[in-house]
């Protein structure tokens, strides 16, 4: 196993040859300059000597968001061919393997709702995803333990499941008494991720466990719409990947100042949960994430109810009525003023 890793440098490969577990965990050095660690199946660390940053970059938390999957992998081969050198320690996590071999979202249960202990409430470690998620958790938690004095980053990758309006965007997690970054928001713009949401309110996402446990300068961030593998125009992330790769391989990025012109900013108002079986959208199901509607107008119907438009007008994303009682059915987004931003 190890000698098909070091022979292809094709770690996703050798995940999803491997994809409940590896034999044993192992390290070796790339030339005097980068020691690699390889934790667990989708789990791997590069550590050059010295470095500022400490920077995870996962993937595949839902398992048919092929695109970060494809940008992730190719830098990780890039390393490990060294046509690229890391000067920031970065580790990549490849969330859900069995869920990219199933070519599904996920297999049980959406891993993006398990984070921040939630792997273990309610009915418990059960299914693979949970173990999974709080597995996720302790690599995190490992890698970031290590140094206290490195800037802390995780880029949780996704794309969504349905076009958007503005196709690059982030959600921002809640962080109250924490000032917004206004240089990690022009990182992402020169990644091409030009819309920012601010969360509300705390999340079990993976971005929020970062961000809360660790004060990472945390995101979710959506590259564009899910395609299976191959049906991906890898020309529209080529932005995002050289990005990534300067932040990886610069000993320094130059700080760029906010420059409000340069993105989108909304807050979200609410999110709106499901709470019966017949919840169902009263928009068009193809409505594009980000559609706006004004004060008065319907979005959804329950339990004889009808869900309005709150606010002079409101824009929805991630519309999903398919998902169990008491989760997101759709986040709910107000335009925000660029106050609290460093
Ligand atoms: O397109 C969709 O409906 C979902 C895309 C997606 O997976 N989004 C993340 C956002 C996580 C966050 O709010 O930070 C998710 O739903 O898990
Ligand atoms: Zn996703």
């Amino acid at each position: 196993m190890l000698s098909d890793l070091m022979i292809n440098n094709d770690f996703l490969a050798y995940t999803l040859a491997n994809p409940t577990q590896l034999p044993a965990a192992y390290d070796f050095m790339l030339g005097q300059h980068t020691r690699v660690e390889v934790l667990d199946t989708g789990v791997i660390v590069f550590s050059p000597a010295t470095a500022s940053k400490d920077i995870v970059l996962s993937c595949a938390v839902h398992g048919n968001e092929t695109a970060p999957i494809e940008i992730c992998n190719q830098l990780i081969s890039d390393l490990l061919n060294q046509r690229i050198i890391a000067k920031q320690r970065v580790m990549f996590l490849i969330g859900n393997p069995a869920a990219i071999l199933n070519k599904t979202r996920f297999i049980d249960e959406n891993m993006n709702r398990l984070f921040s202990g939630a792997h273990s409430k309610g009915e418990g470690l059960t299914h693979p995803e949970r173990h999974r998620a709080k597995m996720l958790e302790q690599y995190v938690a490992g890698f970031f333990n290590a140094n206290s004095d490195r800037q802390r980053i995780h880029y949780d990758l996704h794309t969504a499941i349905r076009p958007s309006k503005h196709e690059k965007f982030a959600i921002y997690p809640y962080r109250p008494g924490r000032a917004f970054s206004g240089e990690q928001m022009m990182f992402l713009a020169d990644c091409g991720v030009d819309t920012i949401l601010f969360h509300h309110e705390p999340t079990t996402t993976f971005s929020y466990y970062s961000s809360e446990q660790f004060k990472a300068d945390a995101f979710t961030v959506e590259l564009g719409k899910v395609m299976p593998f191959g049906q991906n125009d890898m020309s529209r992330f080529a932005q995002t990947h050289t990005m990534l790769e300067k932040l990886i391989t610069e000993p320094q990025l130059t700080p760029v100042e906010f420059d409000p012109g340069k993105v989108n900013l909304y807050k979200v108002s609410r999110s709106i949960n499901k709470h019966f079986d017949d919840f169902a959208f009263s928009f068009a199901g193809d409505a594009e994430n980000f559609s706006a509607f004004s004060q008065g107008e319907v979005l959804a119907t329950e339990g004889g109810q009808q869900i309005m438009v709150q606010h002079p007008q409101e824009a929805i994303v991630f519309p999903n009525a398919n998902v169990p009682i008491g989760q997101r059915t759709v986040l709910c987004l107000v335009p925000a003023p660029n106050e609290s931003i460093l």
